[in-house]
């Protein structure tokens, strides 16, 4: 093993894989690997969540032509673009401080339509700066002066499907306008101990980002007043419109009742918007703005698109041999020099915690995140892989949707994703901003009901489909949707390896051990009710090993259950 210098690569190195699979072959893929950055130059191009200065430091061929726009320090001109669409020097001076010195389509112009008090819908490609799309309008509107001034009443309102893109936003919003000194009263409400802080607090708040579930808890305790929201802003709208949040959507704009009819707007956003959400989302909308950019498609047959321009999409036939054939599949992408940082998605947790395994006894610098480690753990995780100490982050799809991970070279679908709409998501984890990428999906027989949509999703965004898929005899719509609320059950992942997990795995599963009872220490500590809190965390640890899960690699297999303490 060690005369291989990909295996000694793959545990020794912090570098980015710089080899295309595709276009190189692999004896110069591996030479490439050979010739690593080091991990200081890595760690600078991997700012995952595109809002710390690092960003601006990122060595790309692409910026480092424009003098100024990769330094912090010198704040480059903006565009006459950029003066137009934001309509306020305070805030194109700070974007221009965040290195952000020209709209990108949809700023320019879902930013207007919002200033100019439209109901915006607005479908553009993943990673084209929709955040900033309705926080510019939304934070200039502060500005202005023209805030409801209410206890406990935000001007705004953005809803998202998950804590981890809640906090995104809220960095966002935190960013610009502490560069724009709006001193704008920002609430990020996605756990219980957020809420319960936004009671205590009691006090004037502008701008509320919250989870669905979250939101309708604390506005059920008392502890916000929706009475008097000017803007409710749906943030992936197609997934807060679909059957898990629906209820609860439903039940924060009815708390903005009496308002909805005289005057907050609803905006949506996202990168699809299939037709059956149109039609729900229509009653909401009374002075609606559509702005569907590039491949971003709103209704039609063709239901999703908005796949970003320059992403590379390969799709990967593993028939005969089954799992075993993805996980030789993945080995040999790596090997071949698959770049990294990699985002690799399976159907289920149990399935991550399998292809964990695999990958983590190849010597594979690999984590996994789940919903079940404490908010700590996943935040580590997520670090070890922005610092390149982690090549390769196994998730599900609570991953796929809104998270920012700016540098992530390669999206490799292990299991098919589950609809079209999902493809987009996924793979547009890379490919952000104008950067390039690469999406590998892998298939067998069993996938050949949901590979019909997402070719045709790969071809309209102008992948190199082959002939071949194309003539793949079409699957009725009913017999497609049942397989997208049922994805196929699939066998275990396990190789030759399976079972003997090695030294390596064996040390990982004592250190998480370790930090959950470090964990459960902690919070026993921190609370007057330590005993009870202990206890419980004790009592939850022994039912996750009784689901056969000691490796603690617990994957959340839905959005909802993303909705942790
Ligand atoms: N005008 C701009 N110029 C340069 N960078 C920008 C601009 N607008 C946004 N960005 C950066 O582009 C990245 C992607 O933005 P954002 O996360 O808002 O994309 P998105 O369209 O919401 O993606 P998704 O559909 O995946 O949620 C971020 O890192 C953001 O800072």
């Amino acid at each position: 093993m060690v005369d291989d210098p990909l295996r000694a690569l793959l545990r020794g190195c912090h570098g980015a894989a710089v080899a295309s699979w595709k276009s190189k072959s692999a004896a110069s893929a591996r030479a490439e690997l050979i010739r690593t950055p080091s991990s200081a130059a890595l760690s600078r191009e991997l700012d995952f969540f595109g809002t710390s200065s690092k960003r601006l430091e990122v060595t790309d061929k692409a910026q480092s032509s424009s003098p100024g726009r990769n330094n912090v320090k010198s704040v480059a001109p903006t565009s006459a673009d950029m003066s137009a669409a934001v309509a306020s020097p305070t805030l194109e001076a700070a974007l221009a401080h965040m290195g952000i010195v020209s709209p990108t389509a949809v700023q320019r112009r879902a930013i207007p339509a919002m200033r100019a008090g439209n109901d915006v819908v607005a479908v553009a490609p993943t990673g084209s700066g929709k955040t900033l799309a309705y926080a510019v309008p939304l934070l200039s509107e502060l500005l202005s002066g023209s805030r409801a001034q209410h206890r406990s009443a935000p001007h705004a309102l953005v809803l998202a499907p998950t804590r981890e893109l809640a906090e995104q936003i809220g960095r966002v919003f935190t960013r610009l306008s502490s560069e724009a000194r709006v001193n704008a009263r920002i609430k990020i409400v996605c756990s219980k101990a957020a809420a319960a802080g936004l009671k205590a607090a009691d006090g004037l708040i502008d701008i509320v980002i919250a989870t669905p579930m979250r939101l309708v808890a604390t506005h059920q305790a008392g502890a916000i007043n929706l009475g008097r929201v000017a803007h409710v802003v749906l943030d992936e709208a197609d997934e807060l419109f679909a059957g898990n949040f629906l209820e609860q959507v439903d039940d924060v704009l009815a708390s903005c009742g009496s308002q909805l009819k005289d005057g907050t707007r609803v905006h949506m956003f996202s990168a699809t918007f299939p037709p059956a959400i149109e039609t729900l989302a229509q009653g909401l909308l009374k002075k609606q703005k559509k702005i569907v950019i590039d491949g971003g498609a709103y209704g039609g047959s063709a239901a999703v698109g908005g796949v970003a321009a320059r992403i590379e999409q390969k799709f990967m036939f593993v028939g005969g041999r089954g799992e075993q054939g993805k996980v030789m599949a993945v080995r040999g992408l790596l090997k071949e020099g698959l770049r990294a940082p990699i985002l690799l998605f399976v159907q289920t947790k149990d399935r991550a915690a399998e292809l964990y395994r695999e990958l983590v006894y190849d010597g594979v610098k690999v984590e996994a995140i789940h919903a079940d480690r404490s908010q700590q753990a996943r935040m580590r995780a997520v670090e070890r892989f922005r610092t390149g100490e982690v090549w390769v982050l196994i998730a599900t799809d609570v991953l796929a949707r809104g998270l920012d991970f700016l540098a992530v070279e390669s999206v490799v679908n292990y299991d098919m994703p589950s609809s079209a709409s999902a493809y987009v998501h996924r793979i547009g984890r890379t490919g952000r901003n104008g950067r390039k990428g690469t999406a590998v999906t892998l298939f067998t027989e069993e996938d050949r009901v949901l590979l019909g949509p997402v070719l045709k999703v790969a071809k309209v965004s102008g992948a190199d489909v082959p002939e071949w898929a194309l003539k793949l005899k079409g699957v009725r719509k009913d017999v497609v949707r049942r397989m997208e609320k049922r994805p196929p059950t699939r066998k275990r992942i396990g190789g030759p390896n399976r079972g003997s997990i090695g030294k390596r795995h064996k040390k990982e599963k004592r250190l998480e051990s370790r930090s959950r009872t470090e964990k459960g220490e902690a919070d026993s500590e921190s609370t007057s009710d330590g005993k009870k809190r202990n206890s419980a965390t004790k009592g939850k640890q022994t039912r996750r090993k009784k689901r056969g899960a000691s490796d603690g690699l617990n994957v959340a297999t839905s959005l909802e259950e993303e909705e942790y303490e």
